[in-house]
């Protein structure tokens, strides 16, 4: 399936704060990387759906809390129906396809974790000080994210 965007390596993004409290927003795959987000989208407030056959032990924990809906059994389209946002984050190339594409048919904003031209968002290095967030985007270099992040942390101080 051929990625629904052509942006060039390097185009920026456009960086807006999505004000997810209460809104349905889509996980799709319940691993590492899936977990890793859903602790950052539960801290905002969304409501989260999460759909994969196997979780990691502390998705399914927070199903169990009612912090997270799981369903366990693998993605279909209709998952898709009313979410705002989406994360494809499976460890099949076909299913994180699946998901981008019937995102982008929905013009619903999705993140694809395997390929990031394949989806419509990408998730920030990010970190809260008190009222101020602050999130980084580079290209394609997380690690370099990570790294600018931690430098902005270190300059403002864990309490400013
Ligand atoms: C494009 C983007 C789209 C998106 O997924 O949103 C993307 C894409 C990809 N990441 C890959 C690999 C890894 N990414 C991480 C970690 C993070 N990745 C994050 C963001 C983004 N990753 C978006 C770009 C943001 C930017 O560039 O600024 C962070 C910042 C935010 C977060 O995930 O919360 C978080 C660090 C924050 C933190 O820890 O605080 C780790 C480390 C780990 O998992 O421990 C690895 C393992 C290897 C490694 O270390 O490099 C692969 C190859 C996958 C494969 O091999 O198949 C792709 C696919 C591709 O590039 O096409
Ligand atoms: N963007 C990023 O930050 C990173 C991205 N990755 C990429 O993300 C992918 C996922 O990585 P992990 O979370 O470590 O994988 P994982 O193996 O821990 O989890 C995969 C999940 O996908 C689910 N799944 C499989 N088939 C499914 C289907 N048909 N429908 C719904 N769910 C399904 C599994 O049940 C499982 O919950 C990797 O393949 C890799 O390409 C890896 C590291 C970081």
């Amino acid at each position: 399936m051929s990625a629904p965007n052509d942006h060039e390596p390097g185009s920026p993004a456009y960086l807006a704060g999505l004000l997810l409290r209460n809104r349905d927003v889509l996980v799709v795959g319940a691993g590492h990387v899936a977990e890793r987000r859903l602790r950052r989208l539960l801290e905002v407030g969304a409501s989260v759906r999460v759909v994969a056959p196997e979780a990691t032990k502390a998705i399914a924990a927070l199903d169990e809390e009612g912090l997270v809906a799981w369903r366990a059994r693998p993605f279909v389209d209709d998952d898709l129906d009313g979410a705002w946002y989406v994360i494809a984050a499976t460890d099949s190339a076909e299913v994180n396809a699946a998901v981008a594409s019937g995102a982008e048919a929905r013009h619903t904003f999705c993140v694809r974790s395997d390929e990031a031209f394949g989806g419509s968002a990408w998730t920030p290095a990010t970190y809260n000080v008190q009222d101020l967030t602050v999130a980084v985007i580079g290209n394609r270099d997380p690690q370099r994210s990570k790294a600018v992040r931690e430098a902005i942390r270190q300059s403002l101080g864990d309490g400013s």
